[in-house]
């Protein structure tokens, strides 16, 4: 039974790997990903200086998930590129992902200039989708500002690039971003990144329980997986099949996983539990993955990769 996968023409051999900014802010954490069972790594979302992000306590784990409010802190995008640049040598057969995000049009077009001067063969994922730098709006949201940034993107930038999404309630959304989307020769849509803006109270000291933002931060884990199995599912559904769809919400088993599968995705993203568990999380959740789809008499992902059924 393989959890194998392929995205942006890359084959994985396992279809787990850890989310943007977790388990991934330098090298000491990235070489825990790359040595475990993940079938590959993604980095801290990179801008172009580095960044100490926001005060702490910035990300604080609840019982049902987490909520964070970190700020982009990042060792700037040279620091990841030399990082891959020495994995690409010295583990040559897996692809790597870099995350990016510029605070406006002409960061983002630096961000993509300097990985194109870099020996990164890679796949790219632009986060459209961070919530906590305070005067920064999600990107996500303003569908003119994604639809802009995706025509220069794609005008200077060749390589596999995919974007990684805020969550969307509303169904009129879905169908606005998507014939966005549809425009462009993504590799991926990457759904979803935390549900902005949350609170989370500690009602014994009537506080809030991080520091930026008065406590408010982005919230994962068990909160968030209807919302982000919903997102994943609706642009499986309208997003042109040469667009593929990484999975990111609330995953802390294989039965998350393969939910996640089940809407659509091709790859799955692990965010708050990996954070909880560390990367050995990894080995539970590729047997678990294996035992669900042993008990359906599944052995391959594409078995069951989109085949969600209604009730009409
Ligand atoms: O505060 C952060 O660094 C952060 N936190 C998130 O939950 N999502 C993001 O994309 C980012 Cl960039």
């Amino acid at each position: 039974i393989s959890t194998e996968t392929t995205l942006a023409g890359y084959h994985f051999d396992n279809c787990f790997m850890n989310a943007a900014g977790v388990y991934c802010y330098d090298a000491a954490e990235l070489n825990q990903v790359q040595a475990s069972m993940a079938g590959t790594f993604v980095t801290k979302s990179a801008t172009v200086m580095p960044r100490s992000g926001n005060p702490e306590p910035r990300y604080q784990p609840t019982r049902l998930g987490s909520i964070n409010s970190m700020g982009l802190p990042n060792e700037g995008l040279p620091y990841y590129l030399d990082y891959v640049s020495q994995q690409q040598k010295a583990v040559p057969d897996k692809t790597y992902f870099q995350s990016i995000t510029g605070f406006n049009i002409e960061e983002d077009e630096q961000l993509l200039a300097q990985i194109s001067a870099s020996d990164f063969k890679g796949v790219v994922e632009l986060n459209l989708s961070c919530p906590n730098v305070p005067g920064k709006p999600q990107t996500g949201y303003d569908f003119e500002m994604v639809e802009r940034i995706l025509t220069r993107v794609f005008t200077v930038y060749h390589g596999p690039l995919g974007v990684k999404l805020p969550p969307y309630f509303d169904i009129v959304h879905f169908d606005q971003m998507a014939a966005i989307l549809n425009q462009f020769p993504l590799a991926f849509v990457n759904s979803v990144n935390s549900i902005g803006n949350g609170l989370k109270i500690d009602v014994a000291t009537e506080r809030v329980v991080i520091k930026p933002k008065h406590g408010f931060g982005g919230i994962g884990g068990d909160y968030i997986k209807p919302t982000a199995l919903a997102n994943v599912h609706a642009f499986y559904q309208r997003l042109n099949p040469a667009i593929q769809i990484i999975g990111t919400g609330g995953i802390k088993s294989g039965q998350d996983a393969f939910e996640h599968i089940l809407c659509g995705a091709s790859m799955v993203q692990v965010g708050t539990a990996l954070q909880k568990e560390g990367p050995i999380i990894f080995e539970r959740l590729t047997r678990e993955l294996q035992t669900s789809m042993a008990q359906k008499g599944y052995t391959k992902l594409s078995d069951f990769r989109g085949k969600l059924q209604y009730l009409d």
